[in-house]
Formats: structure tokens, C-alpha cells, sequence
């Protein structure tokens, strides 16, 4: 079992939100034993506490890791978000201290694109108002506004992991796909690229969003692009609630423009599944509402707990950063019958002859070096021999535009 600067089980690992056993059975069997769980985010406060000698903490799309929260969590070596989006994160504060972010990127990508083709036909059928009938003892037994999805229009907004694949699954069962992406994309099967969101937007039967949480994606979807879509057609949301101004949508779907929606992200979600959730669609019989679980599958929950748990073992034990979101990746390899010293600094010129001068000027022999650079961080690691004196490490620490070192046994 790989050893790190600190007892293992003096090192705390911080999980919020529930995040699947497998993650926890993971750190355990690394020999990571000082794991707190939460079931659910935490209070802000409660938060702040906790994190505050935490050294790694998972969580999902609800904590928020500000630059406050940062600035308390004094002990953080990374992050791990157990789920795609990163958005949460406040990934330049966690870059300046040296912390990098992992996260899942593909585990849940199918469960997603399922639950949105699954959507697509359900919203076509118009079966939300054709349950909640049945519910309440009515019986709506009609073919009015009720529709094969074979051969009909479905619009994907972001064309990436999950775009791509609902194209595909979508076209398996005869519809025509067209996406709008900001960058050129590949299409899949027949699918094509569309020049605008105007264009998209006019002519899909349903449009589905599937674009990170960006600036240039906040608020994306207000009444100017819902009055865009054609009449009855039907909007899919289960990318992030700030994509679509929720207010607008509720307005377009009482106005009967819209012929349905189906969302599963909003612009403030609960913290856990005891609170109330507010949305102006409650109570719309043409709205599928769900709790974001696009990505909550036992599959994809226990694969993302499996992968993101090994980023942060790795990165802990062995000091790879490879996938990180925010930080130079270096792939490293075992490092048997050395030590390993890990060096994070601000990116500006001469910190590496320096670091060189003080290996040099201490005697310590270098087995292996490693080095890669982002726009603002450098991250290099030094394997050495065995023997080499305290002080040595105190001068490497005192090297200009140094964030953090740590050293692996
Ligand atoms: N509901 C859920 O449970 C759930 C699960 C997984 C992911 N998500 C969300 O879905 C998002 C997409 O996931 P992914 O894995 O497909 O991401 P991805 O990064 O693979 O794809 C995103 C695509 O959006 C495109 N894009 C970016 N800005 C755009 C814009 N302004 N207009 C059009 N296209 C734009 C990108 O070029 C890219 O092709 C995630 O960022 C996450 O927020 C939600
Ligand atoms: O599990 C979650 O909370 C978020 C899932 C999803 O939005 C993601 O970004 O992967």
C-alpha cells in the first residue's frame, strides 16, 4: 500500500451528498479510514466547519466551493465532484492554492441521454396531462396532440457526450436529428449541424439542452428563444437550471405555445430530499418534474464513485493528476524505493533553475523529474534517493512563487 507524507488515517476525507458506497469502499480499501459522511449538502456554516481539516472532499452538483469556502478549508489538498459538471466548483480558487479538481465525465452520460429519449417520447404522447388525469379518477382518452416520435424533429443544444449519444438513440427510433453546438462537431449516424439556435429552434419537434453551466450559457433560453420554437412543440432541460429563466418557461407552457417540458434541473434545487422544492412549473399537468436524477442510476452512481475515488487515491498515493479539470496533468509511475517530492508553484520564469539549484546545493540525487504548466500553475515532481536532509525540503518550500509541497514516502 503506497505511503503518503501523513498517517493515512490522519488524512480526512470529506463526502457530501450521498455519494455511492463504492467511494468509501474504495478509500477504505487504500487504507483511508477517517471518512465523514453526509447523506446531504451542507449549510453553508456547517460547511465551512467541516471542510476546515478536511484534506480531500467529494461532493456533487448541490455544495457549493466558493473562494470563502476555499479560504477556510486550510488543510485541502483536492477536490473531487462525483458527478460531470464542474460548475460548483470555483475551479481558479482552487487552481491559486495548488488544488486540483477531478471529477466523472462519462459515467453517467448514458443514464442521462436514456431518461431524456425516454422524455422525448412521453412529451410527444402527452402523457404528463394523460397521468395526472388518471390520478385524479379522469379518464383523457384521446389521440389529440398525441404523436409517434418516428420521423419527427429533435433539436440537441450541445452536441458533446451526452448530445451525441441521445442522437444516436434518438435516430435509432426514426427521428431526425439536428444539433447546434458552438464549436464544429462530428455528427453521428445522419444527424446534422444547424448555423444557429434560431434555426434549431424553429424547426425541432423537441429540443433537449445539454451544454455545461457557463457564462455564455446563463440564461440561454428566455422568452425570446422560447417564442422562437414552433407551436406545441416541446423543451427538454437536464443540463443546468441556470440554462433556461424557469419564469419564461412557465409562461410559455400556460400560454399553450409550448406544448410540454420536461425538466430536471432548476435554478435553486433543495438542499436534500427533506426540503421543499419551489419551481413555477408545480402544479403544470404538462411538465414532467424531476428531482435531477439524469444521472442518478445504481450503475453510473457506483461507476462515478469507483472513478472519482481512484483520481483522489491516485493523486493522494502516487501524485497523477491526469483528468483533472483545472490542473497540469502529470502521469506519473510507481515510485518504489524512492521518495517523491511534489512541488506546486506559480507559473512565472526561473522557479524551476531554482528548484534545480536547491537539489543541487543539498546533494540530493534525482531519479526522476516531471513537469507540466497551465496558464497559471506549475506542477513538478522529483523522485529521489532515500537519503537527503530536512533541511532540504525547508529550502525547496522557501522557493520563490511556491503554493505547496508535499513529499511522498
Ligand atoms: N441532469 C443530470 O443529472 C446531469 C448529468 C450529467 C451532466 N449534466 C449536465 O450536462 C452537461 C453536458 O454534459 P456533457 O457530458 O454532454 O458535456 P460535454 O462537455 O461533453 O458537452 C457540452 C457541449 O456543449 C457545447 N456548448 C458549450 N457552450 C455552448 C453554447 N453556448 N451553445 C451550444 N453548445 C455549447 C460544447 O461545445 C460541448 O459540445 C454537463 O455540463 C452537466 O452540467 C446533467
Ligand atoms: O449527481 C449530481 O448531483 C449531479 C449529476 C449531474 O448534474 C452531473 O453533472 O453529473
Amino acid at each position: 500500500m503506497a505511503k503518503t507524507s501523513l498517517d493515512k488515517s490522519k488524512i480526512k476525507i470529506l463526502l457530501l451528498e450521498g455519494v455511492h458506497q463504492s467511494a468509501v469502499d474504495g478509500f477504505k480499501a487504500h487504507g483511508y479510514t477517517n471518512i465523514e459522511y453526509h447523506p446531504k449538502s451542507l449549510s453553508e456554516a456547517d460547511l465551512l466547519e467541516a471542510i476546515s481539516d478536511a484534506h480531500f472532499v467529494g461532493l456533487r452538483s448541490r455544495t457549493q466551493l466558493t473562494e470563502k469556502v476555499f479560504a477556510a478549508a486550510h488543510k485541502l489538498v483536492a477536490v473531487g465532484c462525483f458527478c460531470i459538471g464542474t460548475n460548483q466548483v470555483d475551479l481558479d480558487a482552487a487552481l491559486s492554492r495548488g488544488i486540483p479538481v477531478f471529477n466523472a465525465p462519462y459515467s453517467n452520460t448514458r443514464s442521462v441521454a436514456e431518461l431524456v429519449l425516454a422524455e422525448t417520447i412521453m412529451l410527444m404522447r402527452g402523457i404528463p396531462h394523460k397521468n395526472s388525469r388518471c390520478h385524479v379518477g379522469g379518464w383523457a382518452k384521446s389521440a389529440k396532440n398525441s404523436y409517434e416520435v418516428r420521423g419527427k424533429k429533435l433539436g440537441i443544444i450541445g452536441y458533446g457526450s451526452i448530445g451525441s449519444q441521445l442522437s444516436v438513440l434518438a435516430e435509432s427510433l426514426g427521428m431526425e436529428v439536428m444539433y447546434y453546438d458552438v464549436v464544429t462537431k462530428l455528427a453521428m449516424g445522419n444527424a446534422h449541424q444547424v448555423d444557429s439556435l434560431d434555426e434549431l429552434l424553429s424547426q425541432a419537434d423537441v429540443v433537449s439542452l445539454h451544454v455545461p453551466e457557463l457564462p455564455t450559457t446563463k440564461w440561454m433560453i428566455t422568452k425570446d428563444e422560447l417564442s422562437k420554437m414552433k407551436p406545441g412543440a416541446h423543451l427538454i432541460n437536464a443540463s443546468r437550471g441556470t440554462v433556461v429563466v424557469i419564469e419564461d418557461l412557465a409562461e410559455a407552457l400556460k400560454s399553450g405555445h409550448l406544448g410540454g417540458a420536461a425538466i430536471d434541473v432548476f435554478p435553486k434545487e433543495p438542499r436534500g430530499n427533506d426540503d421543499e422544492f419551489v419551481t413555477p412549473l408545480r402544479g403544470l399537468d404538462n411538465v414532467i418534474l424531476t428531482p435531477h436524477i439524469g444521472g442518478s442510476t445504481m450503475e453510473a452512481q457506483e461507476n462515478i464513485g469507483k472513478e472519482v475515488s481512484e483520481k483522489l487515491i491516485r493523486y493522494s498515493d502516487n501524485g497523477t493528476t491526469t483528468f483533472a479539470v483545472n490542473f497540469p496533468e502529470v502521469a506519473l509511475p510507481s515510485h518504489p524505493d524512492k521518495h517523491r517530492l511534489l512541488h506546486i508553484h506559480q507559473n512565472v520564469p526561473g522557479v524551476m533553475s531554482e528548484i534545480n539549484r536547491v537539489l543541487s546545493e543539498n546533494g540530493i540525487n534525482v531519479s526522476g523529474q516531471y513537469l507540466q504548466t497551465n496558464k497559471a500553475v506549475g506542477y513538478v515532481v522529483v523522485d529521489v534517493d532515500k537519503a537527503y536532509s530536512h533541511q532540504a525540503l525547508e529550502a525547496l518550500k522557501e522557493v520563490q512563487a511556491t503554493i505547496r509541497s508535499r513529499v511522498l514516502f
